[in-house]
Order: C-alpha cells, then structure tokens, then sequence
C-alpha cells in the first residue's frame, strides 16, 4: 500500500514579537488660560508674563522604543504630532539653570513618572502646558478615543492626569517665580544714581507762626487808631466846651486840654450825628479821668428830669472817690449857664446796703389812677391780712400815694460812680433801680474789669441797659441818638479781643498817644528810673532807709510838695507811727485782694472804731523829707511790716509815715490819703492797692520795694508819680536772684529782653556807697527791731 508523505508540521517558528505602533497620545489643545485676576496694583507684574508661551499645546509623545505587548491603542485625532523645536528646548533649558542647581520641577515629574511606568517605557516631555490642563470630562470623552483595552488605558490616564496635575502646579510655580523674576530684574535695572557725601534732600521744615498778634489781623477800628501827639494842647473852648463852663474849669486848675482830651472829647461831646462807642489807651496821669467826665455831665447837664444816666465802673473805692470829685467839679462848672446840676453819687460798699439804697434811690408820685385802684385793692387785702409777702409794701413805713397816683421808686441821681461788686447788688436787690435810661457806660481801668469779671457784672449791665428803646432819649432832644455810649479806657489797655467783644462796641474808635502802638504801655515822658542791686536781701530794709535818707531822695518838682509843717519838732497827731500799729488789725489779707470789685459788704458800722485806737505816741526830733515817697510791697502783710520796722529803724522818719493796705478801712484810707496831700506825711507804705488810677499830686518818687509782679503792674506802680506833665523819679531795689527778671522783664536791656513798656530813656543803676557796709551796731538794732516786731506780732495773735 501506498502511503501518502505526509510532511512533518513545521515547527512554528516563534514569531518575533510585533511592535506596537508608536502611540501618540496628543491631548486636546490646553483651553484658554484663564485671566490671572490680578489686582490693580499687581498689574504692572501681571502684564509682564509671557502668556504667548502658555497657548502652546501640552503634548506627551511616548517614544518608538517602548516595547509594549499590549494592543496598539488606536488614537483618532487630527492633530499632528508635534516633535519638539530647538527653541522650546533652549527656553526650558534656560529656565532649568536658574534653578540655582535644584532640580527642575519637571525633572523631579519626570523621574517620579519614570519610576511609576512599566519597564521600558517613559514619559518624555517637550513641552509644559502653562496652565492647568484641567478640562471638563465631556469634552475629554468626545475629542479622544480610547482603544482597548479599557482597564490599561484608564491607568495610563490616571497616570497621565497625575502627570498633568503635578506639572501644572509646578508650571504655576513656576509662572509666579518668572514674573518675580522678571520684576527683581527691572528693579535690579534702575539706573544707580550717585550720592556724595552730601546730606539727601529733606521735605522743608514746617515752620510754625509765633509771631505776636499784629496790627493787619485786627480788627479796622484797632489797625487805625486816632493818634494824637503827647505835647498837643487846646483850649477847652475850641474844643466845644461853653466858655462859662471853660472859665470855671480854669478856675479849678484846667487851664486847657490835654492832648488825650484833644483827641477824646470831639469824639465824645454831643453831636445831633450818630457816634459811636470810644476806647482809650493813654499813659498814666494823662488826663485820662477829664476826657470822659466833661462831655458826659455836659450831655447831662442838657437835661431836666433826673434819671440815672450814667454809670462809671472802677475797680476800687478810692478811684471811685477821686473820680467823684472830678464829676462834682464838671457838674459844677455845667451848672453855672443854666444848666441841670448833675446829681452825683458812689456806690462803694463803705456804708450799710440800706443807706446806700436811700442814698441813691427816691420815692416819686405818679398820677396813675388805675393803678392807685390796685393799690387800695392791695392794702385792704393787708388790711385783712391776706397776702403779707407783697414785695412792694413795707408794713412798717407804708408808702402813702396821693390820691389817684401811685408811688415809684426811682434813682435820684445821675451819676453813679461804683465798684462792680456794689452795682451788681443795687441791680439785682434794688427796688426801682434800674438801667433804662442810661446813656453812658464808662468803665475805667477796663484792662483790670474785664479780667476779673467779678459776679458777671458786664454781662448783667448790658443786659439791663436799654439800648433799642428810643424813649430814654426824649430828655435830650438835640443831643446825638447814639443810644448807650461806652468809654473804655486804661493806661494798660487789653489786645485781648475776646475781653473787648464782651463790651458790645458800636462803631469804635481807638485813641492812642503817637509813638506808641496797640498793646505797648507807654511812661510818662518826665518820669526818670532808677535801680538797686542788693547783695544781701535779709537787710534789705536797711537798704531802704539808707535810700530814704540819701540825696537821691530830693525834691524833683519846686513848689510841690507842701509844708504842712516846717517845724523840726513834730508832735504828730497825724497818721503816723500809730497808724501802722492799728492797721495791723488786719494784716491777715492776702496780696490778692488788691481791689475792691467785690466790696457787697459794707464796713461803715465799724469805722467809729478807726477814730479809737491805740495811744498816738509822741515823736520827737522829726526830721521833715523834702520830698515825697510812695513804696510798694508786695503784700498786704509786707506792707504793714515794712512800715513798723522802718518806724523802729528811723524813729525821726516815724511821724511821716503812713500805711495803705486793702484792709485798711475805707475812712482811715481816706485820711491817710488827705493827710499825705496836705504834706503832714510824707512816706507812704502800700500794697498794690494803690498801683492803679490813684493821683496823689504832690508824690515824687515810687519806690518797688518788691518787685512788681507782671509789667503791668510795674507801669502802673511807677505811674503814680510824673503825671499831669510833672517829673518824677521811679526806683526799683531788687537782688541778685531778680537781676536777671528785672533788666530783662522791665528795663528792656540785655540778652533776650523782652518789655512791651515804651520809655523815653534808659533805666539807671544806681549804687548807695553807704549800704555796701552795714556797721555791727546797725545789724544789732536791725536784729532788735526784728524781735520786737515778732513780739508784737504774737502779742496781737493772744490778743
Ligand atoms: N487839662 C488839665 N489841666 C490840668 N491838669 C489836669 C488836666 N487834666 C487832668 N489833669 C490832672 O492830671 C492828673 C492826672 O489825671 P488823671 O487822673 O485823669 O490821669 P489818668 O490818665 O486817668 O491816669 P491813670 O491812668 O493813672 O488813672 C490829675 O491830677 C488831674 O487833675
């Protein structure tokens, strides 16, 4: 049999194993970058990104040498696979080195994806997306398909994904570094600008304005005062005052005007025009006082009923009283052509409220039927006794109206001339007393009123004063409508506008002596000066007498000072050695009380006892000065010391001193006052209560025993003396340790001197030859006199 060949199977060559197509997987393109939200200050940073880089597509090529058993994944997309450029592969590598030898964060990806594939196979990456390569699944699933097997595909996109993720953060971080990069390298750019040594520019100090208050920021009527020279004279009657009246001035001393009053009374006599209110600031003793007092009693003196018309404030009792004598002389030379006599009275607090009241105010009977119907209505009621409170019935001294008219209580003069404190009570306490019909409103030493608005008194007067109401001026049909007229004046005027806003002004004017400006305190032009360094202040008192009885202290003016008594041998029944011991009594007020502003409670129940005091001792071998001395302490107390010790010290200067403190009774202030007139005294010792407006004709010389507190106080001091075109010599002793303050504060010399004070000259030093050695004999009696007085002293304590 035949039997067919059948060949051997061939064995099956094994077949080499088929390479997979190369897979290229090219992902979508990256979607728009979204805008970096950037704020605006970031922009600048911002517009400097390469965003052109980041439109690139993101595209992983896995390379031709990867071996894979798996089926070939059939990738359908039209995008062409994309080899990588020489450009792009400069630019990472650039971006690589400024890593700074740290591995790039796309390394670090790629040896992390190396590492997570399957043997053979790596990741290579050409380029990096610039943005998140996040997209949404959908778009995803319809722009790529994937071939099997599924599983297998869904690691490598996870694994991809992780690939994606891991190099957009870095890309990011990348993105944010660059544009830092980008940024420090413009800075770092800046052109470097050389600097020498010289400080760099600072902005201009601020420089603060600490000059003083100036004319251009006052108000017009303050920036252009009426300036009047110190040596104009005038007669009063070509100043408009009627010779009658002018030929009993003269007679009373006033030959013709001042230059003050040159200025002031056209300003102030009446005139059918309306004129407004008048401020003036004059040295002392200038004639201050007549400028206003002639043209108001003048206005006055025009009238027939009688009416309080006008009211002068002061700030003490003893101006008041000196002011009153200048009224009554005026009211006296008005009277003589047919004029009204100008009633004038004081309200001071010197006597009880009561009397005062009297003093002031008058009952008058009106016709008024109607209202006698109310008050007989009234009084049959008290005559029931139902209504015993009615304020204006006295059961005791009832007011009996005629019939058919009513009772008024209404002032009974024209003219009160008061300190603040008593016109504040007669307002508010008063019955009838009232503000209607002023027409003048003086207030002299206004600097001092107005600082010390004692119980508001200012606001309280120009709340009464009836300003609008037109009736007040029927008395005067010729004379100016002005309403009320307000004169303010001192030798030390305020600049404080605030204080003279308080006044109310109407259309003002200033009046100023020429050479000096608002604000400066001008001397009287024949007042000289003198100073006296002490070098051992606890015998200063010695230094004082040793000056007393020197040659400086001699007459300065001839014919001044009057000779009460020429004899050598005084039996001194004046106000003394004694005076001193009784005004001791009150050597408890303090220096502040330097005025009288607040004078409610009257003294006049004790002044009998002035007249009974301690037994006048007989002083012998009193040897007369002469000359005349004021000398300031600074104290009430100071003064009262100063003025026994120099009593125990001199005795031959005893019987010609005298003591004027603010707690001396008004009466005994008096007759000290009239007492050193009439020349029997010839020393007086004062607090600063007699620094302002007091006018004592015949004193020469002011003595600063202590040295004024403020410059104000220094001028008005030293203005007691030089007024009304006489000379006068100032003296100021002061220590070591005030040396400085006094040259500095009232002299206007040396380093950093600084005085608002105008004087014609310069202050003198003088230097008492005698006081530079005090004999052993006279520091003993000092020390004995000191005991004495300390004795004394505790002796009035017991007592
Ligand atoms: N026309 C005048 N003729 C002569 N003496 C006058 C005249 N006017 C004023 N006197 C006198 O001058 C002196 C000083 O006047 P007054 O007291 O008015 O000065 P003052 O300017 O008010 O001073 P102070 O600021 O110190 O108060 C007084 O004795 C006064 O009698």
């Amino acid at each position: 049999m035949y039997n067919r060949y059948i060949p051997p199977p061939k064995p099956k060559v094994a077949q080499p194993p088929q390479r997979p197509p190369a897979r290229t997987y090219v992902p979508e393109p990256a979607p728009e970058p979204a805008p970096v939200q950037t704020s605006s200050w970031l922009q600048p940073y911002a517009r400097r990104v390469d965003t052109a880089t980041l439109k690139e597509p993101t595209r992983i090529v896995f390379g031709d040498d990867d071996v894979d058993t798996t089926p070939a994944v059939e990738t359908k997309t039209d995008a062409a696979v994309e080899v990588p450029t020489k450009e792009t592969k400069d630019k990472k590598r650039k971006r690589s080195k400024r890593e700074d030898n740290k591995p790039s964060v796309e390394e670090e990806t790629l040896v992390e994806e190396q590492s997570s594939l399957p043997e053979g196979q790596e990741v290579q990456m050409e380029d990096a997306p610039k943005q998140s390569p996040k997209k949404p699944k959908r778009e995803k699933k319809k722009k790529t398909t994937v071939s099997e097997p599924e599983e297998e595909d869904t690691s490598v996109r996870k694994r991809h994904k992780a690939v994606f993720e891991n190099m957009a953060k870095a890309l990011e971080r990348t993105q944010e570094e660059d544009a830092m990069d980008v940024d420090n390298a413009e800075e770092d750019e800046e052109p470097a600008v050389e600097h020498g040594l010289e400080p760099l520019p600072q902005p201009t100090p601020v420089v603060f304005d600490e000059s003083k208050i100036t004319y251009e920021t006052l108000p017009p009527w303050l920036a252009n005062p009426i300036r009047v020279t110190e040596s104009t004279r005038k007669s009063f009657e070509e100043l408009g005052i009627a010779p009658e009246a002018a030929k009993v001035l003269k007679t009373k001393g006033f030959q013709e005007a001042f230059a003050v009053q040159t200025a002031v009374l056209p300003l102030l006599l009446p005139q059918p025009d309306r004129q407004g209110d008048v401020v003036v600031a004059a040295p002392t003793g200038s004639g201050k006082t007549l400028s206003y007092v002639l043209p108001m009693i003048e206005d006055i003196s025009k009238g027939t009923i009688t009416r309080l018309r006008a009211i002068i404030v002061l700030p003490t009792r003893d101006l008041v009283q000196q002011v009153q004598l200048a009224c009554e002389a005026c009211a006296a030379a008005f009277a003589v052509n047919g004029g009204k006599r100008v009633k004038i009275a004081t309200a001071i607090g010197h006597k009880v409220f009561k009397n005062e009241q009297d003093a002031i105010m008058t009952q008058e009977q009106v016709y008024d039927p109607e209202g006698y119907q109310e008050w007989k209505k009234k009084t049959n009621k008290l005559a029931n006794l139902d209504d015993l409170s009615l304020d204006d019935y006295d059961p005791l001294n009832p007011p009996k109206p005629q019939p058919h008219h009513v009772i008024h209580h209404v002032p009974k003069v024209d003219v009160l001339i008061c300190t603040p404190g008593r016109l504040v009570e007669h307002i508010t306490k008063t019955k009838g007393f009232t503000l209607d019909y002023v027409r003048w409103l003086i207030v002299d030493e206004a600097d001092k009123l107005l600082a010390q608005d004692f119980q508001h008194w200012l606001a309280l007067v120009l709340e009464k004063l009836n300003v609008e109401n037109p009736q007040h001026f029927r008395a005067f049909p010729r004379s100016n409508k002005s309403g009320v007229r307000k004169v303010i004046l001192s030798a030390t005027m305020t600049r404080d506008l605030s204080l003279l806003n308080c006044l109310k002004l109407s259309r003002p004017r200033l009046v100023l002596l020429d050479g000096t400006k608002a604000g400066q305190q001008s001397l009287p032009p024949l007042l000289k000066e003198s100073a006296i360094k002490i070098r051992e202040p606890t015998l200063k008192p010695l230094y004082l007498i040793d000056l007393l009885k020197s040659k400086y202290l001699t007459a300065v003016n001839k014919n001044l000072t009057p000779d009460a008594d020429s004899s050598a041998s005084d039996t001194s029944d004046s106000d003394s050695s004694s005076d001193s011991d009784s005004d001791s009594d009150s050597a408890s007020d303090s220096s502040s009380s330097e005025s009288d502003l607040s004078d409610s409670e009257s003294d006049s129940s004790s002044d009998s006892e002035s007249e009974a005091e301690s037994p006048k001792k007989k002083v012998t071998e009193t040897k007369k000065l002469d000359t005349t001395a004021l000398i300031f302490t600074k104290s009430n107390e100071a003064a009262l010391r100063l003025s026994r010790l120099l009593c125990l010290l001199a005795p031959e200067l005893a019987g010609q001193i005298g003591t004027l403190t603010s707690a001396t009774k008004t009466i005994r202030r008096t007759r000290t006052l009239r007492s050193f007139a009439a020349g029997k005294l010839r020393i007086l010792v004062a607090s600063d209560l007699v620094s302002r407006g007091i006018d004592l004709e015949n004193l020469e010389h002011v003595i600063n025993y202590d040295l004024p507190m403020t410059e104000t106080s220094y001028v008005h001091r030293v203005g007691r003396t030089a007024r009304a075109g006489r000379a006068g010599h100032a003296w100021t002793i002061f220590e070591h340790s005030e040396a400085r303050r006094f040259w500095r504060d009232f002299a206007g010399e040396g380093k950093n001197a600084h005085t608002n004070i105008l004087r014609s000259g310069q202050v003198e030093r003088v230097r008492l030859t005698d006081s530079e050695d005090f004999s052993e004999e006279r520091i003993k009696a000092y020390e004995t006199a000191l005991q004495q007085l300390q004795k004394e002293a505790k002796g009035q304590v017991k007592g």
